[in-house]
């Protein structure tokens, strides 16, 4: 069964989402990716792959992503957050990454983490 990955990335973070995704294009073109919309729009146009987009995080995107961990649809989460800006929906950001938590989804925060999570996904012949 497809794995639903989510992807996510503040702007100054973009960058490195790309790059991370066009290094791991093999497996996530595996799996089902969403994102929130601008970063969403980046991975299509750059590394050419099929992602189901929801709002700008600022719009209210994660919160949307949240509510499909919440109902048990997703299998990880890649949030590259940018730690020296102040994010104007930081409530947002933290309700996201609570519900990671209750649900036991995991979740990175950085490519390192990012690719450990993605090699488990490889290395599971489910
Ligand atoms: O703000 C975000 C996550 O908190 C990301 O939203 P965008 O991908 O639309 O920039």
């Amino acid at each position: 069964m497809k794995k639903t990955v989510a992807l996510i990335a503040h702007d100054r973070k973009k960058e490195e989402m790309l790059t991370f995704v066009l290094k791991n294009k093999k497996v996530l073109s595996s799996c089902h990716i969403i994102a929130t919309a601008t970063t969403g729009k980046i991975i299509k146009e750059n590394a050419e792959l099929d992602v189901t987009t929801y709002l700008s995080g600022p719009l209210g995107g994660d919160q949307q992503i949240g509510a499909q961990i919440a109902c048990e649809k997703v299998d990880a989460v890649i949030f590259l957050r940018d730690p020296l800006t102040a994010q104007p929906h930081e409530p947002d950001i933290t309700a996201l990454l609570r519900i990671c938590d209750v649900h036991n989804i995991p979740v990175a925060t950085n490519t390192a983490t990012a690719n450990l999570v993605l090699c488990c996904f490889t290395s599971d012949k489910e």
